[in-house]
């Protein structure tokens, strides 16, 4: 389904983003130029090229992929402005004309990569997760902390409205303590090709990396750092490659200030059809969340901008209310518009931090090391190697 999924959102940032694109003429005269590292990145267009295009204080400079050809026809299919084309991601680095570099790399060239791009002077926004573990994790931190560059994960999903009103509630004292919560994300078998970056793990590849949103959600809901223990961790391995989890199932022990929680997280890069025929398109990436007087689900928190709803159930009466977040109220949402993608959202906060403003929501440095020594301690529950 997060292949259906992701379809969708190209289809969605397309049309809305042709809307809504700021011609380049009447956009700022002081452009953050942000350079691609990988022009032929599937996600490209849905992660930062629709969302520059309706952003009137950026533009997309420079494409580099390993063979020019690519970063050609990237240019070529970037309307604004006159973007160049490099054959090489250094030949990107060292154009000092580039202020931030977007990097959609395979998962193992992340750290790589981004540690390049900071040592040539760039601001990154990196793709998740973040690194292939929690020792690049720390370095890649401390490296952009030492230089007083922006660095930051890709968790696009939390910067939606629709995240901030439902960690608003469970964050009220409202409805008492969080007492446990479950967290889903998963692909119909099969819909992955066997070719994809996703299965190799020399490229850091595995259901947990891919889908490592089952963490994210669950941290950030909880407003925890790593878990006190991973209670048991199961992966199913690949056939041709079992350091390769194609599923993960996994259960965490947090001990936050208001108490013990459990958390189950599943990632399943080739679920199982229904009755061996029927996709289960249904499952889109969800969180549940239980605290002492209601219980949470937040359906499709992954690409709310395409459909969401959060359903809150008294625990005393049993009502179930509904609630849905694309444009509310709150000082978040006026920030932006209903059809602003969750990229278009981490757009806005990325250039409100370039600008000295401070952004609503940020990732910092030290939330994406707690997740991926949350990602290794499972691996290593698993009994899997961690990702080179
Ligand atoms: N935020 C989100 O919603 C999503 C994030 N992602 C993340 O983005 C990253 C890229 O994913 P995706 O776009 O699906 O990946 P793709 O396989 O489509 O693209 C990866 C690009 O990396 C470059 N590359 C460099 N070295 C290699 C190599 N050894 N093998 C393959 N490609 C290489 C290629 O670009 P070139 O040849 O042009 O240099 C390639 O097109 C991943 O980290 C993934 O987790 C993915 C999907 C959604
Ligand atoms: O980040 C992602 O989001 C959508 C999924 O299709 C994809 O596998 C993953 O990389």
């Amino acid at each position: 389904m997060a292949m259906v999924l992701q379809m969708s959102t190209f289809l969605h940032q397309y049309l809305y983003s042709a809307a809504h694109i700021v011609p380049i003429e009447k956009k700022s005269p002081m452009l953050i130029r942000f350079g691609v590292l990988g022009s032929s990145a599937m996600i490209n267009p849905a992660a930062i090229i629709h969302p520059v295009e309706t952003h009137n204080e950026c533009v997309i400079a420079a494409f580099a992929s390993r063979d020019i050809k690519d970063a050609e026809k990237a240019v070529e299919a970037y309307g604004q402005g006159v973007a160049k084309a490099y054959g090489s991601y250094e030949q990107l680095l060292a154009d000092e004309s580039i202020d931030v570099v977007y990097i959609p790399l395979p998962n193992g060239l992340h750290y790589e990569w981004a540690s390049k791009a900071l040592d040539a002077g760039k601001h990154v926004l990196l793709e998740k997760p973040f690194t292939s573990n929690a020792e690049q994790a720390r370095k890649l931190v401390a490296k952009a902390e030492e230089k007083n560059l922006i660095l930051l994960e890709g968790f696009h999903w939390q910067f939606h409205p629709a995240a901030h009103a439902l960690k608003a509630k469970i964050t009220s004292g409202k409805y008492g303590k969080i007492l446990r919560s479950e967290s889903w994300m998963t692909t119909p078998a099969g819909s992955i090709p066997k070719s994809d970056i996703r299965w190799k793990f020399d490229l850091a590849g595995g259901a947990l990396m891919d889908m490592t949103y089952v963490v994210s959600s669950t941290r950030y809901f909880l407003s925890a750092g790593t878990p006190t223990s991973v209670v048991s961790a199961k992966s199913r391995p690949l056939k041709t490659d079992p350091r390769v989890d194609s599923a993960m199932e996994a259960e965490l022990a947090y001990n936050l200030d208001q108490g013990q929680v459990k958390s189950k997280i599943v990632a399943d890069m080739d679920r199982p059809n229904l009755a061996f025929v029927l996709p289960r398109m249904w499952e889109l990436p969800s969180i549940e969340i239980e605290t002492e007087r209601a219980v949470f689900y937040y359906y499709n928190f992954m690409m709310p901008h395409l459909y969401h709803y959060i359903s809150i159930t008294d625990k005393k009466t049993g009502k179930t209310t509904y609630e849905k977040h694309y444009q509310d109220n709150s000082a978040w949402s006026q920030q932006g518009e209903a059809w602003w993608s969750t990229y278009r959202w981490q757009l806005h906060a990325f250039v409100d931090k370039m600008r000295g403003r401070e952004p609503l929501h940020w990732v910092t440095g030290q939330s994406s090391i707690d997740q991926m020594e949350t990602i290794d301690a499972i691996y290593t529950k698993a009994g899997l190697p961690l990702r080179p």
